[in-house]
């Protein structure tokens, strides 16, 4: 694997003061970090979100999708256990890539859904490898997880590279009218178990 650790400061924001590390896919040059709370290497099962980058979601406030409230409510759940690890994965666009992404939801504006949309691009439908994840979880000392996440190919990836998952914690947040459409297919055709999205969340027309 051709991650490598690079280095650690300190970052604070709003949530906590993280532990900030960085690391280097010397294969693909992808910069990619991982934030730490409290002692993540003590042997017991750790809090962690596996984020995959999302411009448009994380940084600029787009409603298309659940990225950037599920960022935020994962830093927010670990400062509140006091202790976990969130990695940021450059994985931009399910690993398309930005302009790919936009011509996708240039797709998806003409009326495809998500899927058919990176498929008619020539893609698959999610195109992300998650062995990225392995050296950085070894480098930090994180050997069992409990994951946030409602994406089942994610579980398969970490228990694919040897990382424990002690528990699965359902992470849902910020349902709203523009992106119904898409998390819909998400649980019909990416398999992600999204039972409860109208009854967690408060719809914008209730
Ligand atoms: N190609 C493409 N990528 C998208 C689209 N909407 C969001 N993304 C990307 O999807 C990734 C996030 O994937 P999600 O499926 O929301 O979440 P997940 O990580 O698979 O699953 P959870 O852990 O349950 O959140 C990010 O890389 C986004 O940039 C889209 O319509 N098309
Ligand atoms: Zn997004």
């Amino acid at each position: 694997m051709s991650v490598v650790y690079v280095s650690s400061c300190k970052l604070p924001t709003a949530y906590a003061e993280f532990t900030m590390h960085g690391f280097l896919d010397e294969e693909t040059g992808k910069e990619h970090v991982a934030l730490t709370l409290g002692d993540v290497a003590d042997g017991r099962p750790v809090l962690g979100r596996l984020h995959s980058e999302c411009l448009t979601g994380d940084a600029l406030f787009s409603l298309r999708c659940d990225c950037g409230p599920q960022l935020a409510a994962a830093l927010q759940a670990i400062a509140q256990e006091g202790r976990g690890i969130l990695l940021y994965l450059r994985q931009e666009g399910r690993g398309i890539g930005l302009l790919n992404k936009i011509r996708a939801y240039d797709l998806q504006d003409q009326g495809a859904d998500t899927v058919e949309a990176n498929e008619r691009l020539g893609f698959a439908a999610d195109q992300r490898d998650y062995s990225i994840c392995q050296p950085m979880l070894e480098h930090l000392g994180v050997h069992s997880l409990k994951l946030m996440t409602n994406n089942p190919r994610k579980l398969k990836a970490v228990e694919g590279f040897g990382v424990r998952i002690d528990s699965r914690v359902p992470h849902q947040a910020g349902l709203n009218p523009f992106n119904e459409k898409y998390l819909a297919t998400k649980a019909n055709k990416l398999g992600h178990m999204l039972g409860q999205l109208h009854q967690d969340e408060q719809h914008a027309d209730d």
